[in-house]
């Protein structure tokens, strides 16, 4: 694919200017009164931790309609029936993609599926100004992604700060060694490490088994990508890993919330 080595570089420069058109749309201020509105949040970090406190996986379970390296993932794709299969799968958590231009996503459905069930969700989106931090609290959500690849140190520590302001939990994603200690000296809970590399678009689950044994314990572990097996899943819970970010496997399926079960 000769668009992959830039992906990230591509998205990130579009979502700058995605951001200023928001911004002149809808200012911060006016974006107040929806936070305001948006109601409390469901404790996402907290839930992931019951399911596996109790013995399961903590399933995050997505909904992406398409993505960069994979294209359509699901035609037939309304995120409140996905949302109410994954809740009966046992889901812990959602994982909805806001981002329209790579993956197809849309604000409307990370609201559609969290108003279908009573999970906890993460706005799944590339945060590059903290105009998307209240913009994803006045949306609903529950957690943001950030991603290390893609802040300067500064940014991730205030913007952990931001979220946590807001109530939300922080899911802070790497991909590799240097990521990973950068995004240890921010106090987010939640620790991704995304099997993906994302600008070649890589998969392998050995990043997260070179990586596990620097995460302190006082973090929890999330596992992101390339997981379709239920040997990949026993493959991680061996090793300590009980966290899972999962999105293309349950996409593909008829039934995800089944498939979640199955595998799981
Ligand atoms: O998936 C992509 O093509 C992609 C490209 C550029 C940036 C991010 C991308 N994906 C985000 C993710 O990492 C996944 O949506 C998530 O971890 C679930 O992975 P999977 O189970 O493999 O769908």
């Amino acid at each position: 694919m000769s668009d992959t080595p830039d992906i990230l570089k591509r998205i990130v420069a579009h979502k700058a200017e995605e951001v200023a058109a928001c911004k002149r749309q809808r200012p911060l201020a006016d974006l107040a009164d929806a936070v305001g509105a948006a109601g409390p949040t469901r404790g996402f970090a907290d839930a992931l931790a019951a399911h596996i406190r109790d013995g399961a996986a903590g399933v995050i379970a997505e909904i992406k309609r398409a993505s960069p390296s994979r294209g359509l993932l699901r035609a037939d794709f309304r995120p409140a029936d996905i949302a109410v299969s994954y809740a009966r799968g046992g889901a812990a958590c959602l994982s909805v993609l806001t981002d329209r231009d790579f993956f197809q996503g849309d604000p409307q459905h990370l609201m559609d599926a969290r108003g279908a069930c009573a999970l906890p969700v993460i706005r799944k989106d590339f945060v590059i100004d903290p105009y998307q931090i209240h913009e994803a609290r006045a949306m609903g959500a529950d957690c943001i992604l950030l991603i290390a690849a893609c802040l300067e140190d500064a940014a991730l520590s205030d913007f952990t700060g931001i979220a946590r302001e807001l109530g939300m939990d922080v899911l802070l994603e790497v991909h590799d060694g240097d990521e990973l200690t950068r995004a240890l000296a921010v106090p987010a809970r939640l620790i991704g490490i995304n099997n993906r590399n994302l600008r070649t678009f890589d998969v392998s689950l050995g990043i997260t088994l070179d990586l596990l044994a620097q995460v302190p314990a006082d973090r929890l572990l999330v596992t992101e990508s390339g997981i379709h097996t239920r040997d990949d899943v026993a493959l991680m819970r061996a090793h300590g890993v009980h966290a899972f970010l999962v999105g293309e496997s349950f996409m593909r399926a008829e039934d995800p919330g089944a498939k979640l079960a199955e595998m799981f």
